[in-house]
């Protein structure tokens, strides 16, 4: 078994995904292991939960910064310390800017079908929106918002009655299986981008002609 690849997680929440890739990180043949749990803000489960699991956790809040700029150069180089080779942004809610994306791969979960309902309420939008089906999307982010190329998505059906937070649990029950599927075969299998396409090792499923 080659050696396992290095994650450094983001939150800004409960961690619910965190804790997914936690647990599946406990099985040798996953293949990647949590090296370290990012966050924009304290006192979050999602900081707890890698407490727990005795994974170092570090925090760097916008507000303690000058400007955006040294923000984002401060989180960059407390995410370099611990030298992933995949960063996965599950719950993060910021924005990362260059310093972060030149550095490493950004994996970002996203709880809509993407390029629908962008943006830091996904779940309230479609479902104000009125749709039938919503899922969850993995993307590779760019510098854009949630407009980077799509890894994997799942579709997930809104029912009659539903508000925001019974949808938004029925779709993490999907995303956490999808992230935690995806992260694993990135890590173990690679990937290439061509363009907006990603294809993960040698598999040319779902990929256009
Ligand atoms: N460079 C990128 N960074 C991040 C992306 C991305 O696509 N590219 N995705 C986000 C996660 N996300 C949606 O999946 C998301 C989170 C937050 C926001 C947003 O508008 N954030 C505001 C602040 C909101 C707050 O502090 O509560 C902001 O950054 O100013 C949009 C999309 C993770 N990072
Ligand atoms: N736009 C970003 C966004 O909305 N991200 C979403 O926050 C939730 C975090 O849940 P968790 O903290 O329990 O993993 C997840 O559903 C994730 O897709």
């Amino acid at each position: 078994m080659s050696k396992a690849g290095r994650l450094v997680v983001l939150v800004s929440g409960s961690g619910t995904n965190l804790q997914a890739l936690l647990d599946a990180s406990a099985d040798p043949s996953y293949g990647a292991r949590v090296v370290a749990v990012g966050a924009d803000r304290a006192g979050i489960e999602g900081l707890s939960r890698a407490t727990r699991a005795d994974i170092p956790t570090f925090v760097e809040k916008l507000g303690d910064y000058a400007t955006r700029a040294d923000w984002d150069t401060a989180i960059a180089a407390r995410i370099a310390a611990y030298e992933p080779d995949l960063v996965v942004s599950a719950g993060f809610m910021k924005i990362l800017g260059t310093p972060t994306l030149d550095a490493f791969p950004l994996l970002n979960t996203h709880p809509a079908l993407l390029p629908s309902f962008p943006g830091a309420h996904g779940v309230r939008d479609a479902l104000a929106h009125g749709v039938k089906v919503t899922g969850c999307t993995v993307i590779l982010a760019d510098q854009g918002v949630d407009s980077g190329p799509i890894v994997a998505q799942q579709a997930v059906p809104v029912l009659a009655g539903d508000d925001e937070k019974v949808l938004h649990e029925r779709i993490k029950t999907v995303e956490r299986r999808l992230l935690v599927e995806t992260v694993g075969r990135m890590v173990r299998e690679g990937w290439t981008v061509s363009g907006r396409s990603v294809r993960i090792g040698n598999d040319t499923r779902g990929e256009s002609t």
